[in-house]
Parts: C-alpha cells; sequence; structure tokens
C-alpha cells in the first residue's frame, strides 16, 4: 500500500507466520496465551488472522533528525521505529531485546486495548516491571479493530528520546468495508524534538527550583525535521541535504488524480500541532481507530496521543512542490515549522525541491476557538455508530491544577498528584501483595460550587499518591475532566488525555466550569465519537464515558509527557480477579522480586 519510491529509509520488520512453538517460549502460561489469542482471533471473524513476529533491538544511536546530533533511544537502529502493518484479527508478537547498557524500557501499544492480554499494555509500574537491560520481553497481543495506532514507550521520559512508531491495521478481505474509499496511504508520524537529553529534561523537571523543559527546538515529521542548517539553505532542500542527509525533509510522492489517505499520529512530548498540506483540502475520516462523519479542514488539529487519517487528492498543479508543515498551537511557539515536501509523479519540479512559497505558519497558536470547533465536528459516521450507554453508575469529576509540593512544580488531579509505584499494580492486586501500593481510594470529586476555574488556586499545595480508582466491573463511568487556571494568572493549557485498555464516548466540551446539575443534559448520546486520547481546552471541560469490562488495571493520564512525570495521571483497576494467569517475565521488581 505505502508508495516508498521517493521516501528516506524503509525500515522493515518482517511479518511472518510461525507456529505457536516458534512464538513463545515453552511455558504452559505462553502456550494458554497463545491458545486464547487465536481463539480471540476466530471470535471477531477472520479465517486469515496471521501471526506476525517482529524482533527489536532496543539501543542508543546518534542520530542527527534535526542536523543537530544527539543520543537517541532507536528499535534496530532507527527512530522512529518501523511501521507496524497487520489485518484486523492479527496477533502481533514483539519480542524487545533490552540492549541499552544503563537503562530499563517498557512499550505500549496506544489504541489498542489489550482485551485479554493486560500484561501485554507495556505500562511500567502499572502492568508490568521494566526491561532490565541484557533481558528480552515478548509482547503478544491481538490487533481486533481496522485503525492507525502507534506505539511508543512508557517508562520515565523514554519516549521522547526517539523510541516511537506506527501501527496500521487494515480490514482484512471479506471484513466490513471502510465508509471512504482511497487508492493508496502514506503514514505521517509528527513528533517535537529537544536537543536537551531526556535524562536532563527528567533531571530538571525533578530539581528543586524546577528546571522547565521548554518549548522544543524542532518539530519532525517521519523522524526528521528543519533546523537552521536546513533553513538557512539556499534555495533548494536538497543541496542542503547533501551535507545532512539524516535531516532531509522526508518527501510524500502523489500520483496526480488519485486520491491518498493520510494515516496521521502525534507522539509529541508537549506540543499541540497543527497540520495542513499546503494547498491541499483534507477531508477527516479516522480518528483513534473510529470512523468520522467526514468534515474538511484546511488545518488539522493533533495533540500527543491522537491519531486521524484524512483523505486527500492530488489536484493541484503537478510542476511544483507543496508543504507538509506542522505548527505548535496552543502554547506560545518557540519552534520553527516542522516540514515535509509533497511532490507530483510526472510534474516538472525535482522531488526534493523545496517548494517555491515560504511553509505555511499555520492558525494563531491562541485560537482556542477554532480548536474546539474541530472537537465538535469530530462525531461519528453515521453508519457506526456504536450507541452510548444512555446513563452512567458512577461519575469522577476531575480537576486539572498545577501544585506546589516541596518546591517543586506539580500536576494534580482533585490535590492528588499521581505518583507510579515500584511494583506494578497488575501484579500487585492480582497475588494480594499487602503495601505495595495507597490502598485509599484517590477522591472522587472537588469542591466544585466554591471553586473558580478562572482564578489562581489559593492554596496551590497538594498530596501524592498511588492510590487508584476501583471500578465495578461492567459499570458504566463517566469522567469529566475539568481545566482551571495555572499556577500563574491567566493561565490555561490544553492537556490531551489518554486512556489504557479502553475507547471511551467523548459526551461534551464546555468553558468554564463544569456543573454536574446542568451540563449532563448537554451531552451528544446520538452519535458521539469513541476515542483513546481527548483534549480537554483551556479553562475548560470534557465529558466521556466508557463501560469498565476489560480485566486488568489501566492508566489514565496526560499524554504531555512531562506532565505525566509531573503527576498529571490517575489508574483504574476492574475485574482483576478475572485476569488469567500471569506470565512471570512481567515480574522481577518492587514487591514482585523472588518469584512470590
Ligand atoms: O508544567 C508546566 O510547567 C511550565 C510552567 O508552568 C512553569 O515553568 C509549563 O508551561 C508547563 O506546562
Amino acid at each position: 500500500m505505502q508508495s516508498s519510491r521517493l521516501r528516506g529509509p524503509t525500515y522493515h520488520s518482517s511479518p511472518s507466520s510461525h507456529s505457536s512453538k516458534q512464538l513463545v517460549s515453552r511455558s504452559m502460561a505462553a502456550r494458554r496465551l497463545l491458545c486464547s489469542l487465536f481463539l480471540a482471533a476466530a471470535l471477531f471473524g477472520v479465517a486469515s488472522a496471521a501471526t506476525r513476529r517482529h524482533d527489536w533491538d532496543i539501543g542508543y544511536q546518534f542520530t542527527s533528525p534535526d542536523c543537530v546530533r544527539k543520543l537517541a533511544v532507536t528499535i534496530n537502529g532507527h527512530t522512529p521505529g518501523p511501521t507496524i502493518r497487520a489485518v484486523q484479527g492479527d496477533t502481533i508478537v514483539v519480542a524487545v531485546k533490552n540492549s541499552l547498557l544503563t537503562e530499563n524500557v517498557a512499550i505500549h501499544w496506544h489504541g489498542i486495548r489489550q482485551i485479554g492480554t493486560p500484561w501485554a499494555d507495556g505500562t511500567e509500574g502499572v502492568t508490568q516491571c521494566p526491561i532490565l537491560p541484557g533481558d528480552t520481553f515478548t509482547y503478544t497481543f491481538v490487533v481486533d479493530r481496522p485503525g492507525t495506532y502507534m506505539y511508543h514507550a512508557h517508562y520515565g521520559m523514554q519516549r521522547s528520546a526517539g523510541l516511537n512508531g506506527m501501527i496500521v491495521v487494515e480490514v482484512p478481505p471479506g471484513g466490513q468495508p471502510e465508509p471512504f474509499a482511497y487508492d493508496k496511504d502514506h503514514t505521517v508520524l509528527l513528533n517535537d524534538w529537544w536537543h536537551k537529553s531526556t535524562y536532563e529534561q527528567a533531571a530538571g523537571l525533578a530539581s528543586v527550583p524546577m528546571v522547565w523543559v521548554g518549548e522544543p527546538q524542532s518539530l519532525l515529521i517521519n523522524g526528521r525535521g528543519r533546523f537552521v542548517n536546513c533553513s538557512s539553505a539556499p534555495t533548494t532542500a536538497a543541496s542542503c541535504n547533501v551535507s545532512h542527509p539524516d535531516c532531509a525533509p522526508p518527501v510524500f510522492a502523489v500520483v496526480p488524480g488519485k486520491t491518498y489517505r493520510f494515516r496521521i499520529a502525534s507522539v509529541t512530548s508537549l506540543s499541540a500541532l497543527s497540520f495542513e498540506i499546503e494547498g491541499h483540502e483534507m477531508t477527516v475520516v479516522e480518528a483513534d481507530g473510529h470512523y468520522v462523519k467526514p468534515f474538511v479542514v484546511k488545518n488539522l488539529n493533533i495533540y500527543s496521543g491522537e491519531t486521524y487519517s484524512v483523505l486527500v487528492t492530488a489536484n493541484q498543479d503537478p510542476n511544483r512542490n507543496y508543504w507538509l508543515a506542522s505548527n505548535v498551537v496552543s502554547r506560545k511557539p518557540g519552534t520553527p515549522t516542522g516540514t515535509a515536501i509533497l511532490s507530483y509523479y510526472g510534474g516538472r519540479s525535482s522531488p526534493r525541491a523545496r517548494p517555491p512559497t515560504p511553509p505555511p505558519a499555520g492558525p494563531a497558536w491562541n485560537d482556542t476557538a477554532y480548536r474546539v470547533r474541530q472537537s465538535l465536528a469530530t462525531v461519528a459516521h453515521p453508519a457506526h455508530v456504536v450507541a452510548p450507554p444512555v446513563s452512567s453508575d458512577r461519575t469522577i469529576l476531575l480537576l486539572n491544577t498545577q501544585n506546589k509540593i516541596d518546591g517543586r512544580i506539580k500536576w494534580a488531579l482533585n490535590n492528588v498528584s499521581f505518583t507510579l509505584p515500584h511494583t506494578p499494580y497488575l501484579v500487585a492486586m492480582k497475588r494480594g501483595l499487602l503495601g505495595a501500593y495507597d490502598e485509599r481510594p484517590p477522591p472522587e470529586t472537588y469542591d466544585h460550587a466554591g471553586y473558580d476555574v478562572y482564578a489562581v488556586q489559593k492554596n496551590p499545595n497538594a498530596t501524592t499518591s498511588d492510590g487508584l480508582y476501583r471500578l465495578r466491573f461492567g459499570s458504566v463511568v463517566d469522567v469529566v475532566l475539568q481545566n482551571a487556571n495555572m499556577l500563574g494568572p491567566n493561565s490555561s493549557e490544553t492537556h490531551p488525555w489518554h486512556l489504557h485498555g479502553h475507547d471511551f464516548w467523548v459526551l461534551g466540551y464546555g468553558a468554564g466550569r463544569f456543573d454536574p446539575a446542568v451540563h449532563p443534559a448537554t451531552y451528544n448520546l446520538k452519535d458521539p465519537i469513541m476515542k483513546n486520547t481527548v483534549a480537554v481546552h483551556p479553562f475548560g471541560w470534557t465529558a466521556l464515558r466508557f463501560r469498565a469490562d476489560n480485566p486488568g488495571v489501566w492508566a489514565f493520564h496526560c499524554h504531555i509527557e512531562a506532565h505525566f512525570f509531573m503527576g498529571m495521571g490517575v489508574v483504574f483497576e476492574e475485574g482483576v480477579e478475572r485476569v488469567g494467569e500471569l506470565p512471570p517475565e512481567i515480574m522481577g521488581c518492587g514487591k514482585t522480586r523472588g518469584g512470590h
């Protein structure tokens, strides 16, 4: 499907069919797991389900994605890593060898719900111990729905060091057709990039006084960016890239008249982005693996952790190139536009030539209303509505605030700043290990009647906790994310919240303070989109609903790497007693040490 003729190095991740004996260790538990996965594949009605095995070596590598040399954490020597391509119902097996000399690793398969395999979610401290240097951990899971997803490290701030990539799941032959047509697809992975190492960033965040990470130096598209060296080059990108091939803007080739599906994922550490293809309209058709009632945009807002598919018809003058551009929105930008090139086959322009116009600068960074409009326009495709339950069993109201604890700036929910335990919840709860985490549940709500979300919080003190919310298995849960003013006056930022193990219905957005007596009546129960990541806009609220029907322990957190590190997250448990036998490979840390 993917055209790679004019693009940079194509990373291959040899999918192949293997017998169950070849795939996993010989342990009984592993064999049982495979049986249940194959059964799951059969249940999804996919006769031709295959097993796709990938062997990944995680190592350090010097890279220059924006023409500046930096140490990155790579997969088989590359950042981003290979795109995993699969068909709905396939079993994905990824043997991850940690070849980092002094650093642990864990990989999260973002958007894959891990039904029946909660230990494969890759969330260090929640579902597994980290993979130690020298060890290999094999993730095995089924991709049960077509769509565009991603993977990335979920250990400390390692995602920002380059360990990320995309997952594309196709509709199988004979499967339910998608409600749109296209000729070919392209994958676009958006990222932001710092020259300071992630270790320095994390140490800064944990220091007194805190050192904030600041705005990124570059924005990357498929792992390449544009920095001073390149942008100051004369007239063609090629002339710059002769000396800097690593940072050459990627080229997306199109055939005149054809329609392309651009599968776009954002794995940024901080930045909300506006993405556009100069001179071309984009029709949004998919969000986080769900079909959207199509709408047309010039600029697509995409928050960290989100994926979209847009359809683009190559209907412009083929004799010139066009920019693909990503720009920071929602924070005051301090980063040049991230760029790639759209080039027409058969046109008179050389594929790598710099387009004749300056790169688009994007919309005003602080135009929140513009972004809210896109959020509201993103509803389910009429033929693919999954109706939400009409009411919920429980509402958790989460006030997002910036706080101060022991001289450090932190983020908190209802005045509790999250810390990860050293023993993964999944093991602690399933095995009944005592004292592994705070068993007092965090607060369900805050004093909303008396709280002014537009004002600086009167008392910024908060506490830290690794407590979690236990949900009744099968119950319907509403979560309302309430944004507020930060520590400084007149400031509130966008936070993209990501839920592991589920998709949720996005029931509504609002400005100002959420009123539980008023706003639920305004919820969209007719055609809400389902997503796994959603933005809470500055000074606003976002309401979502999900069914707690996936046995396991699941993180729910701000996808801004620094913000989760600073405590902006919670954890849900549901039906942990229903989880099958845990693979021993997820243990070996905290209270799980010593083969409990
Ligand atoms: O968590 C954050 O800290 C900084 C700033 O508020 C303090 O330096 C910022 O912009 C964040 O998003």
